[in-house]
């Protein structure tokens, strides 16, 4: 392995970068700072539109930059052409060669760089080999299976003995089966070969399954910054409490609003005349196998506010099956209960919302 890999995994520290792809637009990517650690997984998560993809293109060097800058162990790599980088692209369609054998796809940068066919070739063989596709190495991508065309352009990538490894949505050519298969590959590969990799996907569930970190994108801002257990169960504000789903948002009397998981919602009937809580009418009963979800509506919440769910434990549904129609009281404990910040805010309003 060693042999194949020999460049150590590198940090990568962006300050302050900006993209704006027009005069007169919004910022696609704005002032932002990230600090990824050296061979850790991250994975680059937000809606549409956010701005990951724009932010991985311009530590690839796809994309030029605004304003900022973007190091790589301290070395200031902004300016440089993407080969002199020491990242290298891995992309959601593969872009493999269609009329080149596997063999010919991942020796191809070297042939760009003049190495003689023997080394190029041997060192592709190598990398094959590495991911258990050294023997389909003459076959040419349309006669590989998604998960084979994935392990060829992984190939590819390493090659050029990144330090680190760029991931534009890798997976999401992939059937759903063989996307949570070739998932845990990428986990495998990432911790077996030790290099940084940054990973751009839409999907929460996939960056949860892969990340040390993950950075919540919004609007071209980042929202919130943390492992899958603190940003799934310390959510920054609502929307990530809502982007990532399995989450109530429920407004308090006193204006603030918790963001509470829907497992760790208490329910009773409303009609024993005992308990205690919010009251609310269960309007969808969904059998999910393990559990029941349950969605309802709070009576008193303002309007567009009061959508809610609990999911239950299919024993628990069972002992008291609830029906469409039925009034509940909703409750929880403090301690699952989190307060929910307003958000990040764009730079240009960052100093003015600043406390005299
Ligand atoms: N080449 C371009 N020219 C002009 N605007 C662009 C260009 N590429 C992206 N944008 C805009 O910049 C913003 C961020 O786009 P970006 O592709 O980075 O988002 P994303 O989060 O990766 O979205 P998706 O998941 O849809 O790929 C969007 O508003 C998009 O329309």
């Amino acid at each position: 392995m060693d042999a194949v890999i020999a460049p150590p995994p590198a940090a990568v520290e962006i300050v302050a970068l900006s993209k704006r792809y027009a005069e007169g637009t919004p910022a696609a990517v704005d002032q932002i700072d990230l600090r990824i650690a050296s061979g850790s997984y991250c994975c680059l998560l937000g809606p549409s539109g956010c701005g990951k993809s724009t932010t991985l293109r311009m530590i690839a060097g796809h994309e030029s930059v605004t304003s900022g800058d973007i190091l790589l162990d301290n070395r200031n790599i902004t300016n440089l052409p993407a080969a002199a980088r020491g990242t290298a692209m891995m992309f959601q369609s593969f872009a493999l060669f269609p009329h080149l054998s596997s063999l010919d796809n991942v020796a191809f940068s070297l042939k760009m760089k003049g190495v003689g066919k023997a080394e190029r070739h041997q060192r592709a063989a190598d990398l094959l080999e590495r991911v258990a596709m050294g023997h389909l190495a003459e076959r040419k991508p349309g006669e590989l299976s998604g998960g084979q065309q994935q392990r060829v352009a992984l190939a590819r990538a390493l090659i050029t003995e990144p330090r680190v490894l760029l991931l534009d949505e890798p997976l999401s050519a992939l059937d759903p089966f063989l996307r949570i298969q070739m998932r845990a590959e990428l986990r495998r590969w990432q911790k077996e070969l030790g290099l940084t990799f940054i990973h751009v996907t839409h999907s929460q569930e996939e960056a949860m399954a892969l990340a040390d970190t993950m950075v919540v994108m919004n609007h071209g801002l980042i929202e919130q910054v943390g492992s899958p257990h603190t940003v799934y169960n310390h959510p920054a504000s609502e929307f990530v409490a809502r982007f990532m789903g399995g989450h109530n948002v429920i407004d308090l009397p006193g204006g603030d609003a918790i963001a509470v998981r829907n497992d760790h919602m208490h329910i009773t009937p409303a009609d024993n005349g005992s308990g205690s809580g919010r009251l609310a009418r269960i309007t969808d009963v969904e059998y999910q196998g393990t559990y029941v979800l349950l969605g309802l509506t709070l009576t008193d919440a303002a309007p567009g506010r009061g959508t809610v769910s609990v999911l239950l434990g299919e024993n628990a549904f069972l002992a008291r099956p609830y029906v469409q129609g039925e009034q509940v009281l909703l409750s929880w404990r403090d301690a699952d209960a989190r307060v929910l910040g307003p958000g990040v805010l764009p730079p240009g309003q960052r100093a003015m919302a600043m406390p005299a």
